[in-house]
């Protein structure tokens, strides 16, 4: 029988222990945690995650505004709009969906979002943050990983774990947060030699590169546990991972489902972000 990490009831649950916190946080006549979610185009992919957001903040009690602006919206009326919600006393976190159309610098729309507003945890100031070991926030996605993986209860002291993709928002931080809690951490990306000696000795493979059935049977140990970090549309435009799902499988001990693992955890960890953030307020 296939042992599967279940993302959606573990992102339920935590969805239902704050929609109780924020009950009572409100219940005590205080204001609900607000997040503003920018999204630019009409790119549908995006579309859909920025309605499953705002459809989720709805459903714990969390207040949000919902910002669509045209594709053709300059660089300067886009920083306007952060600064806006930057001094917004109803704004706890601020989430410009990525990818921006390609004449509107990201990194520097990044880093105009207040620290302590930047709830999807992009900012330089968090990532360095996670890095030296100080509280900030945390990227919702490695973060969800981290929490798909202390619910389950697995011990990552020693553990030789190998992550597959070096982007900045998935496998940078998550090689930092999977160091804080002792594991070992090979972080692999294309230029990577023999990568399957590496996935092959490891206890935990996490892969994050956006390509449909990259890891496949022959990369991976048997009782090893594998994270698919993934999200592709196959030939049928069926929702699939980075993973050769059915016959990585029959190896792994327990591995995560594209839908339903990690996806799920990345939406509840932005709303955790924004009840931390509304808190701190406090
Ligand atoms: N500023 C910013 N922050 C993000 O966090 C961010 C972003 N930009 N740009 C795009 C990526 C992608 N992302 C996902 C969130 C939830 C699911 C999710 O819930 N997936 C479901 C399925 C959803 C479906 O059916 O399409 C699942 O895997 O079960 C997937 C992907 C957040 N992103």
């Amino acid at each position: 029988m296939i042992k599967i990490i279940d993302g959606k009831k573990i992102s339920a649950e935590i969805k239902e222990e704050m929609k109780i916190e924020i009950e009572e946080l409100t219940k005590g006549g205080k204001r609900a945690p607000g997040l503003a979610v920018i999204i630019v185009g009409e790119n549908p992919a995006s579309k859909v995650y920025v309605n499953s957001k705002v459809k989720t903040c709805s459903a714990l009690g969390i207040y949000s505004e919902k910002y669509n602006l045209d594709s053709e919206i300059t660089e300067a009326e886009l920083l306007k709009l952060i600064e806006e919600l930057n001094n917004k006393e109803e704004i706890d976190g601020i989430l410009v969906q990525l990818p921006l159309p390609k004449h509107i610098d990201e990194d520097k729309i990044i880093e105009a979002i207040k620290p302590n507003k930047d709830v999807d945890g992009f900012h330089p100031i968090n990532l360095g943050k996670l890095v030296i070991g100080k509280n900030g926030f945390k990227s919702c996605t490695p973060y969800g990983i981290m929490e798909l993986l202390k619910r389950y209860e697995l011990d990552l002291n020693g553990k030789d774990v190998v992550i597959v993709g070096r982007s900045n928002i998935v496998g940078k931080p998550l090689a930092v947060m999977l160091t804080n809690e002792n594991a070992t951490v090979t972080l692999c990306h294309s230029k990577t030699k023999n990568l399957s000696e590496k996935t092959l000795n490891a206890d935990i493979v996490i892969v994050a590169i956006g390509r449909e059935k990259f890891l496949t049977e022959d990369m991976v140990k048997e009782g090893s546990i594998v994270i698919d970090v993934g999200i592709n549309r196959n030939s049928l435009g069926k929702l699939c991972g980075d993973v050769d799902f059915e016959n990585v499988s029959k190896k792994t001990s327990l591995i995560t489902p594209v839908p339903g693992g990690v996806g799920p955890m990345t939406i509840a960890m932005l709303m955790k972000n924004t009840v931390k953030s509304r808190m701190e307020k406090i």
